[in-house]
């Protein structure tokens, strides 16, 4: 490495456009942090012709990608273009066997491939660093790899995607549905390039992988991700909870249960109900905010902007500096080779208190039905209401159970299933517990 830190840029959208933006206005200030200037020295991108408001006439644009990996000039490639696997992908691996660091804000790839790029990196005494995967501006890699590096880690959760929980906020001040809302998402630039990622939980899930890796020292499990998104959830169920005492929030969540041999790992993403004490429930539109807990720093709350061009440019841009201070370190909180495999947990023993919505008939009996099943499974009830009506005038009936076994509440919804009272499958939110 020279006098300067030389980069190339492949993808030039929000993301890639914001790094020019900032590269450019505060070009000074990294030069002195870093202890040298950064310099683009290559872009590229599927579109040279697309106007990206920001002036690419100044560097120069390639065609070919993969001429980055080999290129004498260049001391890091950024790659900001997406998907686990394809050009992203390969890409990683020619550059980390070309002798070039490597910064990605593409969380689907880490969640993936991270441990594989992570060990080449490894090898080859080259950084590969990912602080825009997850959490966009906020520097949650940064903050669990090495501030919180001298503690156990027992939980780690949070509000992970900018899209769904933009949406779940305009929901509530609107009234509005999810299909309605999603398109001011997309249109922020937000949203991922297929935006069912956002709204299924595939992104929150991805992020969630990483956080659980960093946090307890395990490899990375995005398959052991128990996940669903928030396609089902109705503004007359943020209504419902607001008026229980809740915000409804889409939460990843993971656990380290046990230790050493025996630790079990439980990974999550669902909506959740959040009690309006919690700090969650005041995280509002694009942001993110992430707790984790350990054993002797106690409870930590990182919060701020997750997603859109500069908060994510920020965290690109941080990467830069580190490598360009010399910091390569390991990708994860230790070496590939150290990190734990441990077994999935059993959902089945968890316990907790649950959100039920029910879309009934409308007519006597029904309602009888459902509390005799939740009798019969052993779900007490803590509080219920009867009042909206789905989009097709379903009559809606939403309760909050007592804490209690989350198979009885399974058990519960298939007792049920089939019941011509039930205009469609039962809806189920956890609620969070402190
Ligand atoms: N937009 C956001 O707020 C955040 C995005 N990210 C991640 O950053 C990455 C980039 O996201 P965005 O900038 O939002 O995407 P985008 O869709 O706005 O831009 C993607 C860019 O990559 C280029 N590209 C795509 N495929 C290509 C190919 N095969 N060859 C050459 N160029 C190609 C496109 O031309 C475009 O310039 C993704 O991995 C995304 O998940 C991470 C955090 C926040
Ligand atoms: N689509 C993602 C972008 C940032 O990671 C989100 O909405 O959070
Ligand atoms: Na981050």
């Amino acid at each position: 490495m020279g006098e300067t830190l030389n980069i190339a840029l492949v993808g030039l959208g929000t993301v890639g456009a914001g790094v020019i933006r900032l590269v450019e206005e505060n070009a000074a200030l990294i030069a002195r942090r870093a202890g040298k200037p950064i310099r683009i020295c290559g872009i590229t991108a599927r579109d040279r012709a697309k106007d990206r408001g920001v002036d690419l006439s100044p560097y120069e644009w390639v065609d070919d990608m993969g001429e980055f990996a080999t290129r004498g000039d260049i001391d890091v490639v950024v790659e900001l273009i997406g998907g686990a696997d394809g050009p992203a992908l390969t890409l990683a691996k020619e550059c980390l066997s070309g002798g070039k660091a490597f910064v990605t804000a593409n969380k689907a790839m880490v969640a993936h491939h991270g441990l594989d790029l992570a060990e080449r990196a490894e090898k080859a005494g080259l950084a590969f660093k990912y602080e825009a995967a997850v959490a966009g501006g906020i520097p949650v890699i940064k903050g669990l790899r090495e501030g919180a590096a001298a503690n156990r880690l027992s939980r780690v959760y949070g509000i992970l995607n900018g899209t769904c929980n933009f949406i779940l906020s305009a929901m509530e001040r609107t009234g509005q549905d999810f299909a309605e809302v999603l398109a001011e998402a997309q249109a922020r630039g937000f949203a991922e390039a297929d935006p069912s990622f956002d709204i299924d939980g595939v992104d929150a899930a991805h992020k969630l992988s990483i956080l659980a890796a960093l946090a307890f020292g395990t490899e990375l499990d995005f398959d052991g991700i128990e996940r669903s998104g928030i396609r089902k959830i109705l503004s007359a169920d943020i209504a419902q909870a607001a008026a229980l005492g809740y915000r409804i929030r889409l939460i990843g969540m993971a656990e380290l249960d046990g230790h050493n041999g025996d630790a079990q790992l439980f990974q999550r993403v669902h909506p959740y109900l959040v009690p309006m004490h919690h700090p969650l429930a005041h995280v509002e539109g694009s942001t993110n905010a992430v707790v984790a807990e350990g054993n002797f720093s106690g409870r930590l709350l990182f919060q701020g902007a997750g997603a859109g061009d500069g908060p994510t440019a920020s965290a690109v841009v941080a990467d830069l500096i580190d490598i360009a201070r010399g910091e390569i370190g390991p990708a994860f909180s230790m070496p590939v080779r150290e990190l734990d495999k441990v077994a999935r947990a059993e959902t089945g023993h968890r316990t907790g208190k649950c959100y039920l919505r029910f879309e009934v008939a409308d007519r006597p009996g029904v309602l009888a039905e459902i509390t005799a099943a939740m009798r019969d499974a052993g779900v007490s009830i803590e509080s219920l209401i009867q009042k909206g009506r789905s989009p097709d005038g379903s009559v809606l009936v939403a309760m909050v159970t007592h804490e209690g076994p989350e198979s009885a509440v399974a058990a519960t919804l298939s007792a049920l299933k089939g019941s011509p009272s039930l205009h469609a499958d039962p809806l189920v939110v956890h609620i969070l517990g402190d």
